[in-house]
C-alpha cells in the first residue's frame, strides 16, 4: 500500500508562482474543507497529474492547469508539483514535475519539463534519477506505487468533472471497467500462457520420442555386450 504523505504546489491555477504551498496529509484520513475557488480541486489535480501525469479535463492541454502568467504580469510561468509518498513502512518515493507555460506573440505555449524520481529500495538503498521524461514517469509511478494509472486516474484521484463515468453508456462503462481490471493484459497473458503450453507440450513430445529411440540404443547396445 502507497500513502501521500506531502505535496507542494508552486504556479499551478491559483497557486502563485513564488511560493512552493505545502500540504501534509496525515492518517487516518485528510479533510480539505475551503471556500470556493480556494484551490480544493487543484490539490486533487496536482495528486492526479503528478501520479499519473494526466492533466485535468478542459484544461486546454495545461495551458489553463498553470498560473496564469498574466495574473503575474510576466511572461512565463515555471510550475512545479512535488509529492512525496510512502511504500510500505520506510520506503519514500519522491517525484517531482516541473511545468512551464510560456506568453507568446498571439499563443500560449504549454511544455512539461523532464522530472525527477527518487524512491527506496527493498534492500534498504535508494535510486535517484533527475531529467526523466514524464512518458516513464507516467508508466514508473504507478508501478512503484502498486495501484494501476487507470485506477488513480478513474477511482481514487477521479477529477469531479468526470465523477460520474460510472453512469455513462454501456460502451464507455465497459471500456472504463476493462482499463480498471486490466482485462487487455489479463487477455494477453492468457494468450501468453496457452502458447506456452502448447510449445511446452510440443517438446515434451520430441524428448519422449528422443527417449524412447535412446531406450531402445541402450537395449540395442547392451544385448551385444552380453
Ligand atoms: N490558470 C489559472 N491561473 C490562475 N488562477 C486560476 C487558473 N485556473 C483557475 N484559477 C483559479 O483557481 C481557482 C480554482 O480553484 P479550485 O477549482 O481548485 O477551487 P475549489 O476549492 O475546488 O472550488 P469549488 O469549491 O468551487 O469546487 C479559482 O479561484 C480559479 O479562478
Amino acid at each position: 500500500m502507497s500513502v501521500v504523505k506531502k505535496l507542494s504546489i508552486r504556479g499551478i491555477r491559483s497557486f502563485g508562482p513564488d511560493t512552493d504551498q505545502i500540504i501534509e496529509f496525515y492518517m487516518p484520513l485528510t479533510m480539505i474543507v475551503g471556500s470556493n475557488g480556494c484551490g480544493k480541486t487543484t490539490i486533487i489535480e496536482c495528486l492526479r497529474y503528478a501520479t499519473t501525469g494526466i492533466l485535468p479535463p478542459n484544461s486546454r492541454n495545461g495551458q489553463t492547469f498553470v498560473h496564469d502568467p498574466k495574473m503575474s504580469n510576466t511572461t512565463e510561468v515555471k510550475a512545479q508539483i512535488k509529492l512525496r509518498l510512502q511504500r510500505g513502512v520506510d520506503m519514500p518515493i519522491v517525484v517531482v514535475r516541473s511545468l512551464q507555460l510560456t506568453q507568446k506573440k498571439t499563443t500560449m505555449q504549454f511544455k512539461a519539463l523532464d522530472g525527477v524520481l527518487k524512491y527506496g529500495n527493498n534492500d534498504g538503498g535508494n535510486t535517484s534519477s533527475t531529467g526523466v521524461k514524464c512518458t516513464d514517469l507516467d508508466k514508473q509511478l504507478p508501478t512503484l506505487m502498486r495501484v494501476s494509472r487507470a485506477i488513480l486516474e478513474s477511482v481514487i484521484f477521479c477529477h469531479q468533472e468526470e465523477s460520474s463515468w460510472p453512469l455513462q453508456e454501456g460502451a464507455v462503462l465497459k471500456k472504463k471497467f476493462d482499463d480498471i481490471f486490466e482485462s487487455a493484459r489479463y487477455t494477453k497473458a492468457l494468450d501468453v500462457i496457452k502458447a506456452t503450453r502448447v510449445e511446452l507440450a510440443n517438446k515434451v513430445k520430441d524428448y519422449k520420442g528422443e527417449l524412447a529411440a535412446l531406450t531402445a540404443h541402450s537395449e540395442a547396445a547392451d544385448a551385444l555386450q552380453v
